[in-house]
């Protein structure tokens, strides 16, 4: 079975890996993990900056090791583009992700799309489980005593 992922996979933490195990065994013994990574465009009018670029944030989840395939998105804001392309049988939504279920199942039936949309419920509760938590963490530290020599 085809599982397809998505998200913006900023600054990788271990709730990223939850979503994408969970997501893949979904899809039982041989399911292949489509990931979508969200294009920079995308991200900055969803909700910030990412820090990391489309590509080379494209290029790691590629190395992740549920991951089958991935594919950055389109930039036009036709996230149903990718749905035809990669065909999935089930797409999933992370737990804490901004997307309404039923209006996107609703989307991908009007569109004779046969995916099932489902919800990953798991959770990932630890220090850092968000990108936005590990920028603000940058962001409080004071580096002025630290040794940051080896830093280029
Ligand atoms: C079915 C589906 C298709 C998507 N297709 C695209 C796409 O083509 N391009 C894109 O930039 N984002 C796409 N996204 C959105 C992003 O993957 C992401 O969900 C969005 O930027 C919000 O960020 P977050 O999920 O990391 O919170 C898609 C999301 C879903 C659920
Ligand atoms: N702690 C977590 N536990 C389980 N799933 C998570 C966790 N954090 C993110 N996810 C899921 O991973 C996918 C990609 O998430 P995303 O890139 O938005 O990460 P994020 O850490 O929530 O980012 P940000 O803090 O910028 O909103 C989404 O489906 C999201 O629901």
């Amino acid at each position: 079975m085809k599982v397809m992922a998505t998200g913006t996979f900023d600054i990788l933490h271990p709730g990223h890996g939850v979503y994408l195990e969970e997501s893949k065994k979904l899809g039982g013994k041989n399911a292949k993990l489509y990931v979508v990574v969200a294009r920079d465009l995308t991200v900055e009018k969803r909700k910030r900056v990412p820090i990391i670029g489309e590509k080379q944030r494209l290029e790691v989840i590629k190395m992740l090791k549920p991951v089958d395939e991935a594919y950055l998105g389109n930039e036009n804001g036709n996230f149903l583009e990718i749905v035809e392309k990669i065909k999935p049988d089930i797409i999933t939504v992370g737990a804490d992700q901004n997307h309404d279920i039923n209006k996107l199942q609703n989307m991908l039936n009007n569109k004779n799309l046969n995916a099932k949309v489902v919800r990953i419920e798991k959770y990932r509760n630890c220090e850092l489980d968000s990108s936005c938590k590990i920028i603000k963490k940058i962001q409080k530290t004071d580096f002025t005593d630290k040794i940051m020599d080896n830093c280029d």
